[in-house]
């Protein structure tokens, strides 16, 4: 479902993706993990066409980000970081007025409401307004929005940052839930342990480069370590002597 071949994007002089291949399938939440400044935001923002690729392709459920953006935005839904809300309407408005958006018809868009609510615990969001939210409810609503089409990929960029425990175990569940038979879900965080609940195999990136890719056992056994912050530092520290060799042997 998601195709990402030699892709490479360059910010100036600055390389912050270098060569990154891999690929998720159906039915698969699929994690991206990395520190800041690893790569991940540009990688997903890319996938939502937001960003153009400096080289190399990426294809998304059969389209072409670069070729067919129109065709990608229409299968996924985004969450990330810089994402507002009209202070002035409520959860529910914010959410009909999307809905509206995709062609939902108002009975369509509040039976979805409805859906959401049980799924994300959105309670007093839906009629509070969103300038009165704390950012549990606004993370949760922005969630609700991203999702209201029920799209068939689901790119959510560290969207568990700054929830508290309540707030971060519904998206937990939530982001679980979503691991159904033609969808796919792409989960970038820092947080190992949230990974590991609910990530089926995930790609480790590190200054820009993909480290390893695989299903968390398949990365724990080989890496012979107890859980994914500790696979995460050996993986890494290995990469990294692998660089220092590799400019001692261009250097000499
Ligand atoms: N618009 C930009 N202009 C210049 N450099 C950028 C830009 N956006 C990102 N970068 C750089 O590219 C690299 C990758 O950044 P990116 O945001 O993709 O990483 P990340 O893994 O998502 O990190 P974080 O967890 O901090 O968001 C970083 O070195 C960053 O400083």
């Amino acid at each position: 479902m998601l195709n990402i071949r030699n892709l490479s994007k360059t910010y100036g002089k600055h390389a912050a993706l270098r060569n990154v291949s891999l690929h998720a399938g159906e039915g698969e939440v699929f994690g991206l993990l990395g520190p800041n400044g690893a790569g991940k935001t540009t990688l997903l923002r890319i996938i939502a066409t937001l960003l153009r690729p400096s080289s190399g392709t990426a294809e998304l459920a059969g389209h072409d980000v670069t070729r067919d953006p129109e065709a990608v935005r229409r299968v996924i839904g985004v969450v990330n970081g810089g994402m507002g809300l009209p202070a002035r309407l409520t959860g529910r408005e914010v959410l009909r007025s999307f809905a509206g958006l995709y062609g939902m018809s108002k009975a369509q868009a509040d039976a979805r409401i409805t859906e959401l609510d049980v799924a994300l615990d959105l309670g007093r969001a839906l009629d509070a307004r969103a300038g009165e939210y704390s950012t549990g409810m606004k993370q949760k609503v922005v969630i609700a929005r991203a999702v209201i089409h029920d799209p068939q990929v689901l790119i959510l960029d560290e969207a568990a940052s700054g929830l508290d425990i309540f707030a971060r175990r519904t998206l937990l569940d939530f982001v679980a839930a979503a691991r159904q038979p033609g969808k796919l879900t792409l989960y970038s965080t820092h947080v190992m342990s949230e990974a590991e609940e609910v990530c089926d195999r995930v790609a480790i990136l590190h200054q820009g480069e993909l480290v390893t890719v695989g299903p968390i056992p398949e990365i724990l056994a080989r890496t012979g370590e107890r859980n994914l912050e500790r696979a995460f530092f050996t993986l890494v520290r290995g990469a990294e002597a692998q660089t220092a060799a590799a400019a001692v042997a261009h250097a000499s």
